[in-house]
C-alpha cells in the first residue's frame, strides 16, 4: 500500500489507521519518512521493504525524474518500489524465483494476472536498491503493466486515502457496471489492510461475483476508459442497452423545459413521490432499458450540474432548492449505479443533514409549522433508506466517525427535536 500525499504523516504507514488520542505515530529514525502506530507495524514493514528502500528513499523522492511525475505516477512509483524491495526482502538469493513460484504467493499471483493494454508505457523511476537493480531489467516492466488494470484506490468512510495492490482481490474479481458486490476495507492494529468484499444483493451460486472498476455513472466515457486502461469491452446489461441506443440525448437547457423535464424523471423514478405522507422508494432491479424520453438523464453533463447546484444549495441554502436537486440526482443514480449501491447511500446521507439544515433553520417559504412536519418526514425517509443501504455496505476503514455514526447522530437530533 502507499498512502495518498495529505495523508502521509497522519496515519500509519503499514496499517493505514489514523492517528487519534489513543495512537501516537512516530517516524523511522532514519528516513524520518514513513510514520508508524507501534513497533509491530514497524517491524513488518522494516522487514517487508522499508529495509530495502530506507536509505536511498529521501534522495529519490527529492530527484527531479520522481519530482516530475504527475501525482498518480508519483504513487505508482512509490508503490512499484514497495513491490521490488519486497522481492528482494523475501529471498537473498533467488528473488525473481518468488515470480513464478509453484506454490502461489502474492507476488507470484500478481504478476500471473492479465496485463493492460500497453500503450507507450513509461516505467516511472523506483527507489534504488543497490546492487541488485541489475536483475530488474524485463521484471518492472512485467509487474508495472498489470498496475493500471489491477491496482486498488483505498479508501475509509468511501473517502479516498491510499493505493494499494490486492493480486488474490486482482485475480478473482472482473469489472462490471452493475456490480453485484462492492469492496471495502479494514484497518487493524499491527495487521496489513485487509480488503473485504460485500454482496450487494443476494447472489446465486455458481453467479459471477463483479466489482465496480470505476465509476459506473460515467456513463458516456466508461468504455473508452476500459478500453485504454483495461483493455476489454464491457458487455454488462447496462453496456449493452448503451449500445443499442447509440448516441446520449443533450438534457434541455431551456429553463421551463428542463424543469419539466426533471420533474417528470423523479416521477418516472419515484411513482409515490407525491403521496401524503412522503415517501421514496427506491428501485429494487437494475434497470435493464429506459425509455427514451428518460435517457438524456445519462447524459454525464447532466449529473455534473445537478451536482454542483446541490452541493452550492445544500450548504449555502434555499435547502428546498437542495431537496428537489437532491431528488433529482437520487432519480439518475437510480438509473445508473444498481440497488444497494454504497454512493446511492451517502448521497442519501447528505439529503437528510440538508433536511435537518432546512429544520433547524426554518429555511422555507410555505406555513412554518406544515412545512417543518413536512421536512421532518423526509429526513427520517432519507435516513431509513441511508440506513438500509449503508447497513449492507457496513463499517469500513477508520473506527471513529463514518456515515453509519452520522446516521445514528441525525436520528438523535431528530428524536431530541421533536
Ligand atoms: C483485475 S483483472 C481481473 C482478473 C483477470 N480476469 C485475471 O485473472 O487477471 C482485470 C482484467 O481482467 C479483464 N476483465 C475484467 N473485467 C472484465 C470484463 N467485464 N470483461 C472482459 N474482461 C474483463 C481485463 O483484461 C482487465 O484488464
Amino acid at each position: 500500500v502507499v498512502l495518498l500525499p495529505e495523508q502521509k504523516g497522519k496515519r500509519c504507514d503499514a496499517c493505514l489507521r489514523l492517528e487519534s488520542e489513543t495512537i501516537r505515530l512516530r517516524n523511522c529514525s532514519r528516513c524520518h519518512s514513513y510514520w508508524y502506530c507501534g513497533e509491530k507495524c514497524q517491524q513488518a514493514q522494516w522487514k517487508a521493504h522499508h529495509k530495502k528502500m530506507c536509505k536511498a528513499y529521501n534522495r529519490y523522492t527529492a530527484s527531479t525524474a520522481f519530482q516530475a511525475l504527475p501525482p498518480n505516477e508519483k504513487l505508482d512509483s512509490l508503490l512499484l518500489s514497495h513491490l521490488v524491495a519486497e522481492l528482494f526482502s523475501n529471498s537473498k538469493e533467488e528473488p525473481l524465483a518468488l515470480l513464478i513460484e509453484d506454490q502461489p504467493t502474492p507476488i507470484s499471483t500478481f504478476s500471473s494476472l492479465l496485463s493492460g493494454p500497453i500503450v507507450n508505457q513509461r516505467i516511472p523511476p523506483i527507489c534504488p536498491m543497490g546492487p541488485n537493480d541489475i536483475l530488474l531489467e524485463g521484471v518492472l516492466d512485467e509487474l508495472y503493466s498489470r498496475f493500471g488494470n489491477n491496482n486498488f484506490v483505498i479508501h475509509s468512510h468511501l473517502v479516498s486515502i491510499a493505493h494499494g495492490i490486492f493480486p488474490l482481490a486482482s485475480r478473482l474479481f472482473n469489472h462490471s457496471c452493475v456490480p453485484n458486490a462492492a469492496a471495502k476495507y479494514i484497518f487493524t492494529e499491527s495487521e496489513p489492510v485487509r480488503m473485504d468484499v460485500v454482496a450487494l444483493r443476494d447472489i446465486k451460486e455458481g453467479e459471477e461475483i463483479c466489482l465496480p472498476y470505476i465509476d459506473p455513472a460515467l456513463y458516456q466515457t466508461r468504455q473508452q476508459i476500459f478500453n485504454l486502461t483495461y483493455g476489454f469491452v464491457c458487455t454488462c446489461i447496462s453496456c449493452a442497452f448503451a449500445e443499442k441506443i447509440g448516441p446520449i440525448p443533450q438534457p434541455p437547457q431551456e429553463p421551463a423545459e428542463r424543469e419539466m423535464f426533471e420533474r417528470s424523471l423523479r416521477n418516472f423514478v419515484f411513482p409515490s413521490l407525491d403521496s401524503q405522507p412522503f415517501d421514496l422508494v427506491l428501485p429494487k432491479e437494475p434497470y435493464e432499458t429506459i425509455p427514451e424520453n428518460m435517457l438524456p438523464a445519462l447524459h454525464e453533463s447532466f449529473l455534473g450540474s445537478l451536482s454542483e447546484v446541490f452541493s452550492t444549495t445544500s450548504h449555502d441554502g434555499p435547502y428546498r432548492v437542495a431537496l428537489d436537486v437532491g431528488v433529482t440526482i437520487l432519480a439518475v443514480y437510480a438509473l445508473l449505479y444498481p440497488p444497494n449501491y454504497p454512493q446511492i447511500g451517502m448521497h442519501l446521507l447528505e439529503m437528510a443533514k440538508t433536511a435537518w439544515n432546512a429544520v433547524v433553520t426554518g429555511d422555507n417559504d410555505e406555513n412554518a409549522q406544515a412545512a417543518e412536519d413536512r421536512l421532518k418526514d423526509e429526513l427520517r425517509v432519507y435516513l431509513t433508506r441511508c440506513q438500509d443501504i449503508l447497513g449492507i455496505f457496513g463499517r469500513e476503514g477508520d473506527s471513529a466517525g463514518g456515515p453509519l455514526e452520522e446516521i445514528g447522530i441525525l436520528r438523535r437530533l431528530l428524536v431530541g427535536n421533536d
